[in-house]
């Protein structure tokens, strides 16, 4: 069984119990099981309406998104969720599109219809007419939404919870800004803080099997055996994959990024584990991307890079690996590769100056 027969199962079973509309039917049967109910939703809509304008674009059809937001939004009397004002749902959003399609609604999308609110079911031709308030559409495209509402590209902040369909097409298509709601992220965020020494551990090897070839240069012909320490690199690369579960973290294996980690990175203006938290932040917030080291700038020192010593970036990383990140196991393998902690060159002496060679992946 390969990798990509075992993902075109998982696909089509993903497919088939969306497009049957049987995981729909359980959902809406259980509301309370399966939706949360949150009166911060509300209060965060109310707040951004007061500043701009916001639309609603979902794949679902109508009817089953008029239960799940009549549902979040309160709909009935004694539900402590309605909200206060008693507005509807729609009343919300400037702009509702059900059915769209994504991510084909980002490139030429298929026909805009009106939906008649009463029943669910699409009104006859091609809509064609002013955008009207509360009324709820269905199809359309990326572009109808852009024109419907007098808005493009960076002005527009999209949030959606599909990497593909949601930010890397609008993103792409569109260059309209972009949150990804990871709700993974508070379970990834735990493991970070509290498996920090699987996390220095894999530092350590890392570094250590560079430092393993500090002394070499392309005269040498020496092969260091690096066997065991590619395996204690796969022995705690595997230990942190079963932090996550089986299928192990969202965002890295190892000391390596997954594709998901590198889409979003690439595509994501913003992401978080939900929506809400924009709730803590004033709307006229100036979120900047915290400085990143590219591969390249990371192995070399600022002071060094003006000719002089460009060599020991690595052999400062060794000196600041504190002892304790080391497990006893770890010490064996150094001894066994015939070198200790203490005897490191990187740490006995000024090594040889090493231009950069830098790896991606
Ligand atoms: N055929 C598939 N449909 C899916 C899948 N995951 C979600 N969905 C359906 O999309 C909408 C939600 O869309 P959104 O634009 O509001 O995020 C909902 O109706 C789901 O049933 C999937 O993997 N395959």
């Amino acid at each position: 069984m390969s990798f990509k027969s075992m993902f075109q199962d998982v696909r089509d079973t993903m497919d088939y119990v969306h497009e049957s509309g049987c995981l729909k039917e359980k959902t809406l049967k259980n509301l309370d099981k399966y939706l949360l109910k949150d009166d911060r939703i509300p209060l965060l809509l109310s707040r951004m309406r007061e500043v701009g304008k916001i639309f609603l674009a979902t794949n679902s059809d109508y009817k089953y998104t008029d239960a799940i937001m009549s549902y979040l939004f309160g709909h009935d009397k004694e539900d402590k969720y309605k909200d206060p004002t008693g507005k509807r749902w729609r009343s919300y959003f400037d702009l509702i599109v059900v059915d769209t399609r994504k991510p084909l609604f980002f490139a030429e999308g298929t026909v805009l219809r009106q939906v008649n609110t009463d029943n669910g079911k699409l009104k006859i031709g091609t809509y064609t007419g002013p955008h009207q308030h509360c009324a709820v559409y269905s199809g359309g495209s990326s572009d109808i939404v852009g024109d419907l509402l007098g808005v493009k590209g960076k002005e527009i902040l999209y949030v959606g919870d599909h990497i593909f369909g949601d930010i890397l097409k609008s993103k792409k298509r569109q260059g309209w800004r972009t949150f990804l709601v990871v709700p993974e992220l508070a379970k990834e965020l735990s493991i970070w803080t509290e498996k920090s020494e699987l996390f220095n551990e894999l530092k350590s090897l890392d570094i250590f099997l560079a430092e393993l070839y500090q002394d070499m240069d392309s005269s040498s012909s020496e092969h260091p055996n690096i066997s065991k320490i590619q395996k204690q690199i796969q022995r705690v690369t595997h230990e942190m994959d079963m932090c996550y579960g089986k299928t192990g973290s969202l965002f890295r294996s190892g000391s390596r990024q997954t594709l998901f980690s590198s889409q979003l990175m690439r595509y994501a203006d913003l992401y978080a584990a939900t929506f809400l938290n924009l709730l803590y932040y004033p709307f006229s917030y100036l979120f900047r991307a915290l400085p990143v080291l590219m591969p390249h700038e990371s192995t070399v020192d600022h002071v060094s890079v003006d000719g002089a010593d460009t060599s020991n970036a690595l052999g400062q990383q060794l000196k600041n690996i504190k002892r304790e990140y080391v497990q006893e196991d770890w010490v064996k393998l150094v001894n066994t590769a015939r070198l200790s902690l203490e005897d490191s060159p990187a740490i006995r002496k000024e090594p040889e100056k090493k231009p950069p060679v830098v790896m991606l992946y």
